[in-house]
């Protein structure tokens, strides 16, 4: 069994869980319910930049980084002129929570996107109820018609979407109602990155569509390679988290490169 699929399996179990604990009904009576969201495509729409991660571990790499707070690296990252945070949720392969992204909501005025395997309509109301104001949608782990559903039901929510693809065959789960595609630029299924294999995928994509570089971007040149390529959005994670201070070494990087 492939990591992909042993995350799906353990998710189906949390989310599970998760349901018989709390109900809909009850993720409805958070505070951050009713709250009006961040809109990243607005902001990407009129200028490119970075999607900074908070990112404490992944199965590929172990702990990157389990000292910092997620409040005080985030804030930084906005600080610094990040156009939105991704925060991770999954708690058993990357040692997330809900509390990260709760414990910085209040402080931060810029969207959040809630990263997970979303699988389930539940976890649209969780992501909701935790204040995130995008979420992930991963072709490899849905049907294209489940993405448009699930697409349908974030936008009722007032959620953006983000459609991760990685591969040609992933193409056909584009539809004009999801708001960013993502090229990950990493094969979940074997890690491997390969920068010029999301070129050719991006020169695929419809014209109109704003497109993410995702993964794997280690230094400059990498950013730079994609940036000329014309990807408008670029979410980082390990280059920022493996350093002792995240937030301080995103500002070197953005003002190293022009966003
Ligand atoms: O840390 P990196 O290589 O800069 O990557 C960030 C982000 O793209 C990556 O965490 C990611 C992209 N898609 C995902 C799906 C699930 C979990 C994680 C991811």
């Amino acid at each position: 069994m492939n990591i992909l699929d042993k995350i799906i399996e353990r998710k189906k179990q949390e989310i599970a869980d998760a349901k018989s604990k709390i109900s809909i009904e009850k993720l409805k009576d958070s505070e951050f319910f009713g709250r009006s969201t961040f809109s990243l495509r607005e902001t990407i729409k009129t200028k490119s930049g970075i999607i900074a991660e908070f990112k404490r571990q992944s199965p590929s790499k172990g702990i990157i980084n389990d000292q910092v707070s997620p409040l005080e690296v985030v804030s930084q990252y906005e600080k610094f002129g990040a156009i939105a945070v991704s925060i991770l949720t999954d708690k058993d392969f990357f040692g997330g929570s809900f509390d990260d992204v709760l414990s910085v909501r209040n402080h931060i005025n810029i969207p959040i996107l809630r990263k997970d395997f979303m699988i389930d309509e539940y976890q649209f109301y969780e992501a909701k109820s935790i204040g995130a104001d995008v979420i992930l949608l991963i072709a490899s782990c849905l049907s294209p018609i489940q993405v448009s559903e699930f697409t349908e039901l974030a936008h009722s929510l007032d959620l953006e979407v983000l459609l991760e693809i990685h591969s040609k065959d992933e193409l056909k789960y584009i539809n004009k109602n999801v708001d960013f595609v993502g090229i990950n630029n990493r094969n979940l299924k074997d890690f491997k990155v390969d920068l010029q294999h999301s070129v050719d995928l991006k020169n695929q994509l419809p014209n109109d569509i704003l497109s993410v570089a995702e993964s794997g971007i280690y230094n400059e040149e990498d950013f730079k390679f994609l940036k000329e390529k014309g990807f408008e959005g670029f979410l980082m994670g390990e280059y920022f988290m493996k350093n002792e201070n995240p937030g301080q070494k995103f500002g070197e990087f953005i003002s190293n490169v022009t966003v």
